[in-house]
């Protein structure tokens, strides 16, 4: 069995080997992670992977099976003034429809001792200036998660936390929601937003933590995800396939054509490939070493995770997406 990572305190969100099952479905299982300030830290994995649970118990809405959750050192419900340390956006409807987004905000201020002044300065950098009086059912999801992200902001929290923040909005509102995020993370805050579209994380986080099923898959910077993904195969661009194939082939090289002029090959470095070519007289238009694209990354880590699931009569075929 592998040592426990140590659980110290302090510094932004630590979870440490943390379960939950629901029934039979095991929901978390145990993850452990940090999250780091002055960073965008995306937590991605499919469908049913876990990320809302997980949030949810570092929330303190839901309670852990075993292991912790701690937000600047400490267990979330131990808090006095929980919106100075973390906020959250979990749910972008979970406001009364019937108040005007600036009530909205000012009982929730109130609840935490924060200066009424500090709802306008939210509403303004929500971009909401201008319908704060305006009552919330009659807002559009785009301005649901304005209001939802300026109340996560209200105690001017150290941590960030937002669920799927980019759901269902158009190019403008996530064009803001990126900008947003950057420049939280640029103020040194802990940014942890989850997502189950790898693409929508690929401008976005500086690191990922991918799920599956409950575990973590990877714990690693967009870069290194995709250079391990990548491997060490070069990609060569030519009209002679079959000759390339055999020479490369031949030289012990494992290659494989994906399109029309490409060859994909193995095993053999940039350099090797090209002599090897040239010295046979195989033609070819372009040489380089194979770049995977996050989404290839990301899918090869997420179909081991679901292979692990069927081969222990778990999956329940919600990972499959
Ligand atoms: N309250 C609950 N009761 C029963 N099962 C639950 C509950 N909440 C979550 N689950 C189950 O736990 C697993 C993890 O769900 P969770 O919502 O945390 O995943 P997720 O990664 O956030 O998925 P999504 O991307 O769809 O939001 C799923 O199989 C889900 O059906």
């Amino acid at each position: 069995m592998t040592e426990p990572p140590p659980c110290s305190s302090g510094v932004t969100i630590e979870v440490c080997r943390l379960r939950k099952r629901y029934g039979s479905t095991v929901a978390v299982d145990d993850l452990s992670f940090t999250v780091a300030p002055g960073m965008v830290t995306g937590f991605v994995g499919p469908n049913g992977a876990g990320k809302s649970t997980t949030m949810r118990i570092i929330l303190g809405l839901d309670a852990a099976d075993e292991g912790t959750a701690l937000v600047g050192g400490r267990p979330y419900r131990t808090l006095t003034r929980p919106l100075r340390t973390v906020g959250a956006l979990l749910d972008a409807s979970a406001a009364h429809p019937g108040r005007s987004a600036r009530n909205h905000l000012l009982w929730l201020a109130r609840s935490n001792a924060i200066p009424a002044r500090r709802v306008d300065e939210v509403l303004d950098l929500a971009g909401l200036a201008a319908v704060a009086k305006r009552t919330v059912g009659g807002f559009s999801l785009g301005m649901r998660q304005r209001l939802g992200i300026a109340a996560a902001l209200l105690g001017d929290p150290a941590v960030v936390i937002f669920d799927e923040p980019l759901n269902g909005l158009d190019l403008e509102g996530i064009q803001w929601i990126r900008g947003l995020l950057r420049s939280l993370a640029n103020q040194g805050r802990a940014v942890l937003i989850s997502s189950h579209l790898m693409s929508e994380l690929e401008d976005t986080a500086d690191h990922l933590l991918v799920v599956g099923r409950g575990r973590l898959l990877a714990d690693t910077t967009v870069r290194e995800l995709v250079s391990a993904a990548s491997g060490d195969r070069v990609s060569v661009r030519t009209g002679m396939r079959t000759e390339a194939m055999t020479t490369l082939a031949d030289a012990g090289g494992l290659a494989a054509i994906t399109d029309g002029e490409t060859v994909i090959v193995s095993g053999l470095p940039v350099e090797r490939v090209v002599e090897l070519l040239t010295r046979r007289g195989v033609a070819f238009t372009g040489v380089s070493a194979h770049r995977a694209s996050l989404e290839e990354a990301y899918m090869e880590l997420t179909r081991d995770a679901v292979e692990f699931g069927s081969a222990t009569g778990e999956r329940d075929g919600r990972d499959a997406r």
